[in-house]
């Protein structure tokens, strides 16, 4: 029998709206197609460019509410007046497979999910943008949204931004192939710290064994 791989990792990543998370989130799938995008569940319209079932699972209110009824949710909060969720069945699937997960959620989900059973196993990154007249100027250029939904979003930035404490790593986006380059150190030390959890387990078990026999 193969020796079981560790249980996948759930790594968070949070920001204010448009310091860079989907970039960045896209540029590590792109670096490594094993890690799993959590695709969560929103009450909010479509962007143009938006498909259902990649960047979301497009729900109506009450289609969501069954879902968070049925306790089909690992977390779930409102955020710029709409709701969003994450699918609990495929983050447990994949964590069982030792398969990586990445979400792109606001703090209120990454403090649902590290106040949870599954607290051990989350890597939680903050992104921060070099400045607010940068965030300004990302979510205008991004070009996505109208100048209320723009405003709505700035307005929020300042208490999102308040939580950065909470997270294990902070990242500035800056330049975002340096913030890419950093996010993927983090990834790759911290996947070396949870491989290594198995067979030190191992390791260490047949050191008592000696113990024992001693
Ligand atoms: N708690 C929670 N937040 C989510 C989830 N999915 C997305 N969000 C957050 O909701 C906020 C708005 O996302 P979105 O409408 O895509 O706008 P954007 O961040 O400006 O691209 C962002 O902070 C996301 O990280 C989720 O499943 N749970
Ligand atoms: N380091 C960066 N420098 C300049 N523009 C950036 C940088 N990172 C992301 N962007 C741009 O800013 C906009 C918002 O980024 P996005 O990834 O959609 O943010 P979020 O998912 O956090 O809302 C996009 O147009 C993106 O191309």
């Amino acid at each position: 029998m193969q020796t079981p791989r560790r249980r996948g990792l759930l790594i968070i990543l949070s920001s204010p709206s448009g310091a860079g998370k989907s970039t960045l989130a896209r540029r590590l799938m792109q670096w490594d197609p094993t890690l799993r995008f959590s695709v969560s569940a929103t009450t909010r319209q479509p962007r143009s460019g938006e498909t259902d079932g990649v960047e979301y699972f497009f729900k109506t209110r009450s289609e969501f509410a069954a879902m968070v009824e049925a306790d089909g949710m690992l977390e779930h909060a409102e955020v710029f007046g709409n709701f969003y969720g994450t699918p609990k069945g495929p983050v447990e699937a994949a964590m069982a497979q030792g398969r990586d997960t990445l979400f792109d959620i606001d703090w209120q989900g990454g403090q649902q999910i590290r106040r949870s059973s599954l607290a051990k196993d989350v890597v939680s990154i903050f992104i921060l943008p070099p400045s607010i007249a940068d965030l300004e100027a990302r979510l205008r250029t991004r070009a996505q949204d109208s100048d209320e939904v723009i405003a709505g979003r700035m307005a929020k930035s300042r208490d999102e931004i308040s939580h950065w404490g909470e997270y294990d790593y902070v990242i500035i986006n800056r330049d975002v192939d340096a913030a890419e380059a950093e996010l993927k150190t983090i990834l790759t030390a911290e996947r070396a710290r949870a491989d290594r959890q198995p067979s030190l387990n191992d390791f260490v078990r047949g050191l008592n064994a000696e113990f024992d026999a001693r």
